[in-house]
């Protein structure tokens, strides 16, 4: 079942027609299934932030359409910036409350400041979090609005690798909970094939979709060396992935 339908004809940050303004995206295509994790992987500066804005409808000056499907009412969005951007003056648990919609289900919330070992740090301002701590903080926020599509622009950047690790383990398994809808952006090609369904090469000046590949590991068989396989494997059957990256 289709679950979001991204179609951009054209995206500029300056007026249409102000000579020498550069095309971000153009004739780009994106669609995902229900319940699909895809990641998004492309060079630094061609266009995914500017993307997962579009999708997410805090950018509407664009050429073209997105489309989220939904049970019932307008989609709701889950957001994990680069950035945590949390209120300094709320503590954890209101920063999140702010958040939620009408749907939220408080028993879930609980739950997933237990799975990502926030439960004790509900009534903590944001000044007394580490980064890490942070950024489960904003995990917990896109996931307590149970998205119908759910953003994630490189999450886990500025992280040391033992907790990037950490919290990816976490993402997945929140997801395999209740598997949203994902678009996830990542320069980092180990951790996509970590993580996805399936990957989504953008190339870029303009950004377009260069190729769109599932990845055919199985999750539980993800290991170190399964991923580093992948990846050669990639390189070897698509060289422009190496060109890209
Ligand atoms: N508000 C803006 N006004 C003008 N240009 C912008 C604006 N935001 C982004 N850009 C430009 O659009 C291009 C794409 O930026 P964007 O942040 O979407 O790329 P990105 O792929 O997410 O980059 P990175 O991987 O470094 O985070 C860049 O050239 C950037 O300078």
């Amino acid at each position: 079942m289709t679950a979001v339908k991204i179609e951009i004809v054209r995206k500029t940050y300056r007026p249409k027609g102000e000579p020498g303004s550069p095309v971000i995206l153009r004739d780009l295509s994106i669609i995902l299934g229900s319940g699909e994790f895809a990641c998004l992987v492309g060079p630094s500066g061609c266009g995914k932030t500017t993307l997962l804005n579009i999708a997410a409808g805090l950018d509407r000056d664009y050429e073209g359409t997105v489309r989220i499907g939904t049970e019932t009412g307008p989609p709701h969005i889950g957001y994990v910036f680069q950035n945590p951007r949390l209120i300094p003056w709320r503590t954890v648990r209101e920063n999140i409350e702010l958040a939620l919609p009408e749907r939220a289900e408080p028993a879930y919330l609980d739950h997933l400041f237990e799975v990502v070992g926030l439960a004790g740090a509900q009534d903590v301002y944001p000044e007394r979090l580490s980064l890490g701590m942070s950024r489960r903080v904003a995990l917990v926020r896109a996931f307590a609005v149970n998205p119908d599509l759910l953003l994630m622009d490189e999450p886990f950047v500025s992280l040391d690798p033992p907790t990037a690790r950490r919290v990816r383990e976490l993402v997945v398994a929140l997801w395999q909970e209740r598997p949203h809808t994902v678009l996830f952006v990542t320069h980092d090609l180990r951790e996509a094939i970590e993580l996805a369904d399936r990957l989504i090469f953008l190339s870029s000046h303009p950004a377009s979709v260069i190729c769109d590949i599932p990845v055919d590991v199985p999750r539980t068989e993800r290991n170190e060396s399964a991923i580093e396989i992948f990846r050669q494997r990639l390189y070897s059957d698509y060289p422009v992935i190496r060109e890209l990256l």
